[in-house]
């Protein structure tokens, strides 16, 4: 089916929802097969259901956040040792999902969908959180997407180079990663409050695709999910009373859903163990969220700064802490008998320079053999164009086994200790790294606010994660008027120094992107806004939260700041 939404006009249609159940966002009758009466009542079970699981788990990250602020560093916890220790598994992985050596990730948008469905990767993450925009058209599109592309039937045309998408006849196995918990969903008010941003994205996906997918893609088994930001193990102990509620609702048998979590929080690193244990009927693995991870180490320690980080670029998979957390992931995962998942390499192909397209690729090879060689059973590529090289480098050295997780010498998890973990990474911090974060915040920024939340800038993938390593990094750097001991000034950040950066940043950022383009985006707005998060008292927990209401656009009463 070819996606048509209606063209802007006032509301004169509602959608058709369940007592206590409000729809603020944009009536189209496309959106409206999928916003039926049915779906919204299972969403505001889930949200009745588990709201205050929900606020008690928030409330938990809030406290856990009072006492790094005081001086505290997350740590395993002893309460919990007899997990750590236990000798359990988790349930056999999937047959449909034993082979993930390559997994390709991007927005719920309709072209990308397809494409990504025919890339040749084993599996697609279709995202509704660090790559995408959270505004009401692109999640209520994104979900007619996901339903069409479940059930075969979607296409796309491309009038202006008149060509029709269609789906190969083998795709890759579709997960989908909703928002994290702390995200709300603006236009969906249950008994007068937003709903919780997850639980709509899971709720309405489940929903439409349960009995297809497990059809056409989980031969019985699914759907797939990815699960991300998570802090501690209560929070995949909702998860997983989540999946239940929703199996029994289906009628399907517990531990169809499946689920991939991402460790990608310094609170988490600590907790795989007790996360996998909380979802063990329901886990297909975990996978090193790198850049939230990056972005987490800053925001848990924004309060030491004797932990401040390097510039952005030196803080690659080569240093020791972030290596540490990769090795131990691999013998967490291993050890219960589920994937250890690699992460996503920034780079991107660079299609006008030959030259310094080898030299991203060759970056690309070597992250990936790093992560084969060191046991990871898969990986992420951000674009089509990687997956040869990645798909090369895995099955190098894996051959025909799907995985490593029974091949892979294991380790022993616990020689990996908390100073591993919490090593202070080395390197230098520049006047360069402030304006580069300065410079693609802000474009990140901009882009995000008019509706895309992955974009290519300086031939580098930018999505939320990254974007908010470059936030706190600034934040951190002013709030503790950091020496740029990589430039050999002596020069300390200051809000004046940042002040004349964000200046000359957006002058450069205008010659970059051109006059007409920097008038009509949301350049000066994004660059507001991220100044203001920058240099704000207190570090906001997260950017898409801080800026959410400029996206947020109720119907009938249009309420937009756009
Ligand atoms: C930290 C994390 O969370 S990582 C995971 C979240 N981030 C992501 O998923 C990022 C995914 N990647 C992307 O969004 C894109 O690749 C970008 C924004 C980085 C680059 O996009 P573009 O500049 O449009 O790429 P480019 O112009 O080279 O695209 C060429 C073709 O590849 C397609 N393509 C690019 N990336 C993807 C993708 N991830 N999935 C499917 N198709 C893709 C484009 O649709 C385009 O198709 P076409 O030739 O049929 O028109
Ligand atoms: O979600 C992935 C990450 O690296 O962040
Ligand atoms: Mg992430």
């Amino acid at each position: 089916m070819e996606l048509e939404t209606s063209v802007y006009r006032p509301n004169v249609a509602v959608y058709d929802a369940p007592d206590g159940v409000e729809v603020r966002g944009r009536y189209d009758q496309i959106f409206a097969k999928i916003l039926t009466r049915e779906a919204l009542g299972f969403v505001a079970q889930l949200q009745r259901e588990f709201r205050g699981h929900v606020r008690y788990a928030m409330e938990c990250r809030r406290e856990a956040r009072r006492r790094y602020n005081s001086g505290g560093v997350p740590g395993f916890d002893p309460s919990t040792k007899f997990i750590r220790d236990g000798d359990w598994v988790c349930a056999p992985v999937p047959l449909a999902v034993a082979d993930r050596r390559v997994e390709i990730t991007g927005p719920v948008e309709r072209k990308m969908i397809i494409n990504a469905l025919n890339s040749g990767a084993k599996v697609f993450m279709a995202d509704f959180e660090d790559a995408l925009s959270p505004s009401w058209e692109n999640l209520m599109r994104g979900h007619v997407n996901l339903k069409d592309a479940v059930d075969g039937s979607i296409t796309f045309h491309d009038k202006s180079r008149k060509r029709v998408y269609k789906l190969n006849d083998q795709t890759a196995k579709l997960f989908v990663r909703p928002r994290g918990w702390h995200l709300p969903e603006a236009h969906i008010l249950i008994d007068g409050e937003p709903a919780t941003g997850c639980l709509v994205d899971f709720g309405l996906y489940f929903f439409h695709n349960y009995a297809k997918f497990r059809q056409t893609q989980g031969s019985g088994f699914g759907p797939f999910f990815y699960l991300p930001k998570m802090e501690h193990s209560r929070e995949a102990k909702i998860w997983n009373s989540v999946f239940e509620r929703a199996e029994k609702m289906a009628g399907i048998e517990r531990g169809s859903i499946r689920a991939t979590v991402l460790i990608e929080t310094l609170p988490a690193v600590f907790q795989m163990n007790e996360i996998l244990y909380e979802l063990r009927d329901h886990s297909v693995g975990l996978n090193c969220g790198r850049w939230d991870y990056i972005f987490s180490y800053v925001k848990t320690f924004q309060a030491h700064p004797d932990r401040l980080l390097p510039d952005r670029v030196l803080v690659g998979m080569g240093q020791h802490f972030m290596r540490s957390y990769s090795d131990l992931l691999i013998r967490t995962c291993h050890k219960r008998g589920v994937h250890a998942m690699g992460g996503m390499a920034a780079q991107i192909p660079i299609r006008d320079d030959p030259k310094a397209n080898e030299m991203a690729l060759d970056l690309v090879r070597k992250d990936k053999l790093r992560e084969v060689r060191a046991g990871h059973d898969g990986t992420w590529a951000a674009h089509p164009g990687l997956i040869p090289i990645c798909m090369e480098a895995f099955t190098g050295h894996m051959g025909k086994n799907p995985n490593q997780i029974k091949s892979m010498k294991r380790e022993d998890a616990s020689a990996i200790t908390e100073e591993d973990l919490l090593q202070i990474p080395r390197g230098v911090r520049t006047l360069e790294g402030l304006r580069l974060n300065t410079r693609v915040g802000i474009q990140y920024l901009a882009a995000w606010l008019t509706g895309s939340g992955s974009v290519p800038l300086y031939n580098l993938m930018e999505d939320a994660a990254t974007a908010e390593i470059s936030r706190v990094q600034n934040w951190q750097w002013i709030r503790y008027g950091v020496e740029l001991d990589g430039d050999g000034l002596g020069v300390r950040v200051s809000k004046e120094l940042f002040g004349r950066v964000v200046e000359e940043e957006m002058e450069r950022i205008e010659k970059e992107v051109g006059k007409e383009k920097f008038k009509k985006r949301m350049y000066k707005e994004a660059c507001k806004m991220f100044t203001k998060q920058c240099t704000a008292p207190e570090l906001d927990d997260f950017l898409t939260l801080a800026v959410y209401n400029h996206i947020v656009a109720h119907h009938p009463i249009n309420v937009s700041r756009l």
